[in-house]
């Protein structure tokens, strides 16, 4: 027998899977290092704005001036904000939000913007993401899609495993069909440096499940991301 819950879930199923992603090993890591960092604490803040004064030295500017002097602090709230991602879980996020529907067609979220930072240049890449799966009978509040890609999007990032651990983040809450991650960015640090491109966009996937075994699928989702709504 199942239990609804105040929040009309499934109390049984949130409960299995809330149990699941408690166990889970922080996957936005390498080393696990990064999940013992929190970086909303006011010494991690002291930390950066000290890191930022030591940067406007170096680039030859005063951090005394008036126009400088509260930069250290406004960058290093900018930072805290931007890698917010890394003091949050996939458990907190998803709350329980996940519903026993025994809808087994396939769920797009596209068009889901996104910003993140390259850890190579700590220079921001942005875009959008669209994301798919097809449910095993359990679905997944909708906005819960765009909060994974969000929380992964704020660290440091490389594109490919940005879109990797959105698509295994999905397959493991809902362990559904499969999931389908397409990522469209451009990145700073090809545009306003380096080799300076800037209209190059970066295409990423992750496919999982029924989207990499079945071409059909694969090409089903691939249309539903091609077209643009009309809505807007
Ligand atoms: N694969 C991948 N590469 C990225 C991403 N973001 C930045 N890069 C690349 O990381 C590489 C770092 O190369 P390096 O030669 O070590 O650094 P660099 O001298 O600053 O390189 P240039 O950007 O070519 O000037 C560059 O080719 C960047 O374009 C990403 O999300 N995915
Ligand atoms: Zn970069």
């Amino acid at each position: 027998m199942t239990i609804a819950t105040s929040n009309g879930l499934n109390g049984n199923l949130s409960d299995t899977i809330n149990a699941r992603l408690s166990t889970r090993p922080d996957r936005n890591t390498h080393n696990g290092k990064a999940a013992e960092i929190h970086p909303t604490t006011e010494e991690n803040k002291e930390q950066m704005m000290d890191a930022v004064r030591n940067i406007l030295e170096a680039v030859g500017e005063d951090p005394e001036r008036e126009g400088l002097l509260k930069t250290p602090k406004r960058v290093a709230e900018a930072m805290q904000f931007l890698t917010q991602g890394y003091s949050q879980s996939l458990e907190t996020l998803v709350n329980g939000a996940i519903f026993d529907e025994g809808h087994n067609e396939m769920v797009l979220v596209r068009d889901i913007d996104f910003f993140s930072l390259c850890e190579h240049h700590m220079l921001p890449f942005m875009g959008r993401a669209h994301v798919a799966y097809i449910p095993n009978q359990k679905v997944v509040g909708l906005s819960k899609l765009a909060r994974i890609v969000e929380m992964y999007s704020r660290r440091l990032q490389v594109q490919e495993r940005l879109t990797r651990q959105i698509a295994e983040a999905i397959q493991e809450i809902l362990d559904p069909q499969g999931v389908a991650v397409v990522m469209e960015a451009t990145h700073m640090c090809m545009v306003m440096r380096g080799v300076q491109k800037p209209g190059s966009w970066t295409v990423t996937s992750a496919m999982l499940g029924v989207f990499q075994e079945e071409q059909k699928t694969r090409e089903e989702y691939l249309n539903l991301i091609r077209h643009k709504p009309n809505f807007f």
